[in-house]
Parts: C-alpha cells; sequence; structure tokens
C-alpha cells in the first residue's frame, strides 16, 4: 500500500505534485493543522505528516499518531514538534535547513531598513495626505555597527548583507570560529560586548533554554542608548514586555519585529509603538522560498517513505538514497546482532561495544550502531526503532563505543557487538552473505555459521554425546519443524553451542523438556521479526 502523507499548513502544492510522482498518497489541507481536535482524528492514518509553523505537533498529537514515521518541516524551526516526544516513538524529524535561508536574511535586512527610515509610518502618512517630511527623520547605515546574534546559516547571510552596506559586522555565536569570522569579513564578540557596541542589533539563533527571553531588561540595560533591535528568528527570545518599556523610555529606539511570543499574535505590547514594524511571521514566505521548502520537503519525505533514505533529520544519522539499499542487509544484521544479545541477556546492561570490521566499517556506522541498539532495546521494549533506540538506551545509563577497523579476518565485513553487564560480557559477532542474508559467525567466541530465521532456539550445553538427538527428538515430537541446526564448541568436551532455526515458535514447555537434559545449561527461544 503506498505510503499517505498529510500536509496540514500552506506549503506550496510543489510539493502534492512531487509526493504524487513518487508514489505517496498526499491529502493536501492546509488549514487543518490549525485545528488541534481535528488533526488528532485524523493523525493516526498518515505515515507522513507535512508542517509549516502553524501545526503544533504536541505530544497529545504524537500520541494519536499511530502510524506516523515521519515529519517533516517545510522550513527551519522544529520548535513547535515535540522532538524528544517523536523520537521515542520512533518517528523522524527533517527540516530543510537552507531552503528559506537567503528570503529570511533579506527580511532582517529588509526590516533593518524599515527601522532606520520609519518606512511603514511614513508610507502610512504620506498616504493619509499629510505629508510630514520633517517628522520622519532616519539613520544612515553605513558606518554603524551591526551586532549579529547567531551566525550560523541565517546569521552569516545577514552578516555579509551587512558588510556589503559598509557597515562594520560583530557576531556573538559560542560555535562560530575566528577563521569564518574572518573569512566572513566580521568581529567574533562576546556577548556583553556587542550589547556595548552594536547600533542595530539582529537576532538569529534558534529557541533554546539558553536563548529564550535573552532580550530581557538586563541585556536591554547593557545596549547602546538609542540601539535598534530586529528578530526574525523566534518570538520567544524577547520578552516583549521588557522591550516595549525600553521603547517607550527612549533606550532602544525602534525594532524590526518578524515573530512573536504567542503566533498568531492578535495582540503584543509591541503593538501601536512608535517605530516599531511589525509583520506576521514573514520572514521565508518568498515565492523561492516556498517552492524551496515545499520541494525539498516532499523530496526527502518521499525518499524516506519510500525508499529509507534520511536526509536533515533532527533525531537520526542521515542515510543518503544511494546507501539505502547497500545498507540495508548490514541494518538488518545490525538488528539481529542487538535482537540475539538482549534476548539472551537478562540483566541490565552496562555498556556496549560495536566493532566495524572491513568494509562495513566505512558505511555508514552510525546508522548501524542505531540498529543495533533497535534490536537490542526490542526486548524490553515493545515499540522502538532506530530513532528511538539511541535515546532509550541513553536513558538507561549504558554506555554505547563504537569502533572501526580494516579486515582483520576471513569475512570482507563483521560486526561485532559485545555488551557488559555487572556480571558478564557477552559477544555475537555477524556477516552479510553475497546473498543479503544476514548470518551469525560467532557467539561467546565460538565460531558458528548461522542463517537466521524468524524464529530460533538458543543452546549452551557441555559437549557431549546425544544433544543432537535430545533437540530433534523433542522438537520432533512437539511437531516443531527445524530449518537448520548449527552446533559449535570450543573445543571438544568443553562449551559448546546449537542454534536451530524452526518454521514455528517453540513453546516454554517443550524448552522446558531440553533444560531437564543435564548437559544442557541454557535454552532459549528467539524471535527476529521480519528477516524471514
Ligand atoms: N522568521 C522566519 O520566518 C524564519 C525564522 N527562522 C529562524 O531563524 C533562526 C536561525 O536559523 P538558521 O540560521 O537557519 O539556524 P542555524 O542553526 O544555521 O544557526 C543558528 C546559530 O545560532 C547559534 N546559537 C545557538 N545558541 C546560541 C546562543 N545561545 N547564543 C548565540 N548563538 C547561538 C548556533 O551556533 C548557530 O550558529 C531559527 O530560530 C529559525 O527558526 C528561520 C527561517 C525563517
Ligand atoms: O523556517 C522557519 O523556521 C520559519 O520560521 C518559517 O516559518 P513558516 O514556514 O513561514 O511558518
Amino acid at each position: 500500500m503506498a505510503p499517505r502523507v498529510l500536509v496540514s499548513d500552506k506549503l506550496s502544492e510543489t510539493a502534492v505534485q512531487i509526493f504524487r510522482d513518487r508514489g505517496v498518497e498526499v491529502d493536501f489541507q492546509p488549514n487543518l493543522g490549525k485545528d488541534r481536535e481535528k488533526l488528532l482524528e485524523v493523525i493516526g492514518q498518515y505515515d507522513g505528516l507535512a508542517i509549516r509553523s502553524a501545526t503544533k505537533v504536541t505530544e497529545k498529537i504524537i500520541d494519536a499518531a499511530t502510524n506516523l514515521k515521519v515529519v517533516g518541516r517545510a522550513g527551519i524551526g522544529v520548535d513547535n514538534v515535540d522532538i524528544p516526544a517523536a523520537s521515542k516513538k520512533g518517528i523522524i524529524v527533517m527540516n530543510t535547513p537552507f531552503g528559506n535561508s537567503i528570503t529570511t536574511a533579506e527580511h532582517a535586512i529588509a526590516m533593518m531598513f524599515a527601522v532606520a527610515r520609519q518606512l511603514p509610518a511614513a508610507d502610512a502618512s504620506t498616504q493619509a495626505g499629510k505629508w510630514e517630511k520633517s517628522r520622519f527623520m532616519g539613520v544612515e547605515l553605513t558606518g554603524k555597527t551591526l551586532g549579529v546574534i547567531g551566525c550560523g546559516n541565517i546569521g552569516a547571510i545577514v552578516a555579509t548583507r551587512g558588510v556589503g552596506l559598509r557597515m562594520r559586522v560583530i557576531a556573538f555565536d559560542p560555535y562560530l570560529s575566528h577563521e569564518r569570522a574572518s573569512q566572513l569579513g566580521i568581529e567574533k564578540v562576546e556577548l556583553d560586548d556587542l550589547y556595548k557596541r552594536a547600533d542595530f542589533i539582529t537576532l538569529h539563533t534558534p529557541m533554546t533554554d539558553k536563548t529564550r527571553g535573552m532580550i530581557n531588561a538586563q541585556s536591554l540595560a547593557k545596549m547602546r542608548d538609542g540601539v535598534r533591535i530586529v528578530n526574525c528568528a523566534r518570538g520567544g527570545l524577547i520578552v516583549e514586555a521588557d522591550l516595549a518599556d525600553a521603547i517607550k523610555s527612549g533606550k532602544v529606539a525602534g525594532a524590526g519585529i518578524d515573530v512573536f511570543e504567542t503566533e498568531p499574535a492578535k495582540d503584543s505590547p509591541l503593538f501601536g509603538l512608535d517605530n516599531v514594524v511589525c509583520t506576521p511571521h514573514l520572514g521565508a514566505s518568498t515565492t523561492e522560498a516556498q517552492e524551496n521548502v515545499a520541494l525539498q520537503v516532499a523530496e526527502q519525505m518521499s525518499d524516506y517513505l519510500t525508499r529509507g533514505a534520511v536526509t536533515n533529520a533532527i533525531n537520526m544519522p542521515s542515510i543518503t538514497a544511494e546507501e539505502a539499499p547497500i545498507l540495508t542487509p548490514f541494518v538488518r544484521l545490525a538488528e539481529c546482532l542487538g535482537a540475539f544479545v538482549g534476548q539472551v541477556t537478562e540483566e541490565p546492561i552496562r555498556s556496549v561495544e560495536i566493532v566495524y570490521d572491513g568494509l562495513v566499517a566505512e558505511m555508514n556506522t552510525k546508522a548501524l550502531t542505531s540498529a543495533t541498539l533497535s534490536g537490542l532495546m526490542k526486548s524490553q521494549v515493545a515499540e522502538v526503532n532506530m530513532v528511538s533506540a539511541p535515546i532509550m538506551a541513553r536513558e538507561r545509563g549504558i554506555q554505547i563505543t563504537e569502533s572501526t577497523r580494516d579486515k582483520s579476518g576471513v569475512f570482507d565485513s563483521y560486526i561485532k557487538l559485545t555488551i557488559v553487564t555487572e556480571k558478564f560480557t557477552r559477544s555475537v559477532a555477524g556477516t552479510v552473505f553475497s546473498d543479503g542474508k544476514p548470518r551469525f559467525i560467532q557467539i561467546k567466541g565460538i565460531n558458528i555459521d548461522a542463517e537466521i530465521g524468524e524464529h530460533m532456539v538458543y543452546t549452551t550445553n557441555n559437549d557431549a554425546p546425544g544433544i543432537i538427538g535430545l533437540l530433534g527428538t523433542v522438537f520432533g515430537k512437539a511437531g516443531v519443524n527445524i530449518a537448520n541446526f548449527q552446533l559449535g564448541r570450543n573445543r571438544p568436551g568443553g562449551d559448546a553451542i546449537a542454534l536451530l532455526y524452526v518454521d514455528s515458535a517453540v513453546p516454554e514447555g517443550v524448552l522446558d523438556q531440553v533444560r531437564d537434559h543435564k548437559e544442557i545449561h541454557r535454552a532459549v527461544a528467539l524471535r527476529f521479526d521480519g528477516i524471514s
């Protein structure tokens, strides 16, 4: 069945055609996102949800989204999506990190001019027939200091445009290197220095716990008298009431505000103040940017839903469409290795070590580690996948290490998973054969060559005569057909293991008969869903 996507915000209709062309069914309901009750009612039907900023993807929506696999944000900010809730449920959240950056940077520059020359007020007055030439005295940008807070994709474009306008540009961004700053022709400064020096301040950070409310009475007090502030990032970065007070007192000479604490903003302490220019979150609203982001999000979501490719996900490593088919058998192997260990380990796991040997070491090991963890956690948590597993593992305090090395054995590629609990260390290794099927090649250091099936039985026993006969007889009597039987031992008469691939689930009562035998230490029924 074709995957189904709901477009619940005003995306360019370009997206609809792309979804259809790529075999994805699409419901284009650009106003539905604003109706939370309706969204809650219908979301269960969809594999994908394409949004802008109006749809709020809350935990409640995510709980109701029983089929949802991907949320695609046609734009940059994902603060309207509960990412932890989505990740826990295994839902990928992706955005389009560059599609609207030029457009938004241009809006910030437009705001700066609008505030410097009071364009909206001058326009209104002129059109009202007042001709108030002496009322609208502006300031020049040339030679002024522009302080950019947050110098990422958008901030950097604004900075270079500022340089082009012959402004002195200074930037505060903890992740901005001095090299990058000098490449951009700007100066990297500390925040208090920026506040002290800037004639214009423009905000371009994401909304985080650190940035929320960063422009408040205290920070405003540190700024130059007559500073002008532009915010085309997120409303919550500014405490609107504090900014309104600073404008009323004359400390701040003007502000260009595109984004608000509450949106849609029907009311704000900033409304009606002299030289405050407001726009209704228009930063990304140009034909070009909307085409870019709609096209990109539809391509990314379709690629994920139909081919398993992951691009620009906030909560999952990227997998390209080209590597997805090559990676898939190794993802299955990694899941099986994790699932094996998860099912035979009954106590808390303290650490996980994954070694990628040979060709697989050159693949996307981040994704493979997520797959291993997903297999591992599945025995404890029913709903887990590559997105949620790393988070769950971290929540459980499991330490994860990953290493790669050149081919060290007979196999072109293999993955070895070792886990440590309070009492023991356990390892399993596997490879993918040329038929694309995963195999276990080593368990507990004992070599084996076991095809993996949906239902399996694992035993550990003393290497003694009669084990094959015992298993054959007990399973035969119970009507359980053995498809494949693999044995291994560390030395004659030493520790031995058996892995049986059986055609149906083995009831516990049947396994008890195996466990009763004096040479058997353990017998565990294993399940590898979706493998055969
Ligand atoms: N008004 C609108 O319609 C639009 C608004 N946006 C918003 O613009 C903002 C910036 O977007 P991008 O440049 O694409 O993001 P980005 O991730 O490329 O850049 C953000 C920068 O902020 C920096 N940063 C993080 N915490 C910081 C802190 N505490 N202080 C200073 N810098 C900090 C980061 O190091 C990064 O360099 C986002 O909030 C985004 O949601 C984006 C597009 C349209
Ligand atoms: O991309 C972003 O972060 C934006 O804020 C753009 O929002 P919008 O898609 O115009 O609702």
